[in-house]
Parts: C-alpha cells; structure tokens; sequence
C-alpha cells in the first residue's frame, strides 16, 4: 500500500511525518522506518514521526521510531514538526494554534506563535537516577558532576530525563570532541539500561550554550530539542548557566528556559516543511 507522507525540520533534525490521524497503531513497521530513514537507498530522516488520534482527553498522539527502529518517549524538533504538520493538515494558519499531544513522556504542549516559531511546554524535567534511568547513583538519587569512565577517560557527567535519557557532559571546545568514535561508547554503557542520548556542551556564557550530540537510535544529528532542554538544566545544576539561555546546535538556535514559576521547561525553535511524496 503507497504511504503519503511529508518532510519536515527542525534545525536540520528531519522527520518524515505521517497522517496516522484514522488508525490508532502506526502505518509503518519500525523495520520500515529504518528503510526510509536511510539517507542512500530510503527518503532519508532521523525519524518517521506518526500523528494519530489523541489519548487521555489529548488533540494526537505522537508516536515516533529513530531511524535504528527504537521508539523514544518523546522528541522535542519532532513535537515542533508535529504541530507544525497538524497545522498544514488542517489548514490553518500557523499563527494560531495550541496542541495538547499524547506521548510517552505525557502531555506535552506545543504553541504557534506569530513570528512563525513554535514554543513547547515540555513539562518537568526528570534528575533522579531511577527516573533517567542510570545505575551512576542511587536510585533516589541526583547525578550532578558523577565520575564516568568511557574510551579510557573519565568524564564528569550529569544525567537528566526529559522523558527520553540525557547524559551531559561541559567541556572546553565542543569542536574537539570526537563524537563519531566517542558518541556510541557512551549510548551503549551499561550504568543506562536504556541507553542514553549525548550532549557535550560549551559553556560560552551564562546565557548561551553551544551542544554537539550523539542521539540514541540515530547517531550524530544537527539538532536535538530534548538534549537541549536537559542541557540547559544540566547547566543550572552545576551552577554554570542561568535558567533561560540560547543553546547553539549545528543546525541553528534554541532557546529554552527552565521557568522559575513553575519549574517546566519551555523550548522555542522553527519547524519547516522540506517536501511532500508517497512511498
Ligand atoms: N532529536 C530528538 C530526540 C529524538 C529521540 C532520541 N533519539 C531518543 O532516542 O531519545 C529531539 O529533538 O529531542
């Protein structure tokens, strides 16, 4: 059966969405996905996002596969492409509207703004080590500044969950980490029993970050909204960044804010439409 689906970005963090809206189970297998995630023989992605029928009193639910096939709990580009793909659907104006999205890191809230960027509500972050998870420290227990020997070095690590596992480490020069060899290492350690996504981050000021990440189930990407998010919070934890910063990725700027009022985190970035096709 051909699939209609459509390209979007986030910061050059691409996702092929598609309308899932009349079936409650995804259209495509996840061994599926990893074919039209290939960048030499596929359509090429980092993910294949679904929309379907919203849970729990929601607008939709996002489902999504990384391109290895895995299914994360949550993707803070991805949510953003979402909306911004609900809104071509429904064919309104992007300036408009508020979503209430169902995922497996639980209701999150993407708005549209005028200027055309997208703000997410992404709820609280998640600092114990049974809730990332990881084995660094006790279960109750926050990883802040841990120890963690990988490729014969030790690093100084802090693990946050935005639903979907972060380990963080700040270093000098983001350039000068070798995020091809070093990147696996780390997703693949056994203290994350569900492996972990990977940020390094330069702190360049109290206000401004600049990441390079290694994602789980999709290797090094330009982008990655939860890392973000769970970076900036690193940074407020180890006393390095204000609580609203702009964290610079390869693939352009985020700003996020860990709000004092309520302790959610808030994400705000673009999302474009790149191509439509059936496959
Ligand atoms: N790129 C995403 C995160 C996608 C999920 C991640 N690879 C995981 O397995 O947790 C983002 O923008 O947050």
């Amino acid at each position: 059966m051909a699939i209609e689906f459509t390209k979007y970005h986030g910061l050059g963090n691409d996702f092929i969405l598609i309308d899932n809206r009349g079936a409650a189970t995804p259209l495509i297998t996840p061994e599926k996905a990893v074919e039209w995630c290939d960048r030499h023989f596929g359509i090429g992605a980092d993910g294949v996002i679904f929309a379907l029928p919203g849970k729990n009193g929601t607008d939709y639910t996002m489902r999504i596969f990384n391109s290895d096939g895995s299914e994360p709990e949550m993707c803070g580009n991805g949510i953003r492409c979402l909306a911004a793909f609900l809104a071509d659907l429904e064919g309104i104006s992007r300036t408009q509207d508020k979503y209430r999205i169902h995922t497996l890191a639980g209701t999150i809230t993407p708005q549209l703004t005028p200027d055309g960027q997208i703000k997410v509500d992404m709820g609280l972050p998640h600092l114990l080590a049974g809730e990332i998870p990881t084995t660094l420290g006790a279960a109750d227990t926050k990883v802040i500044n841990q120890p963690l020997e990988v490729a014969g070095q030790t690093w100084e690590v802090t693990c946050v969950s935005m639903g979907n596992p972060h380990c963080i480490t700040f270093v000098e020069d983001v350039a000068a980490i070798p995020l091809e060899t070093i990147g696996p290492k780390f997703e693949h350690h056994p203290v994350f029993p569900q492996r972990t996504n990977t940020e390094f981050i330069q702190v360049v000021s109290r206000d401004y970050l600049k990441m390079r990440v290694w994602e789980r189930g999709a290797g090094i990407t330009l982008a990655c909204g939860t890392g973000a998010c769970a970076s900036l919070v690193a940074g407020v934890l180890t006393g390095k960044c204000d609580r609203a910063a702009t964290v610079e990725l390869p693939g352009g700027c985020l700003e996020i804010e860990w709000s004092e009022i309520d302790e959610r985190v808030y994400m705000t970035g673009p999302a474009e439409r790149v191509f439509k096709g059936t496959a």
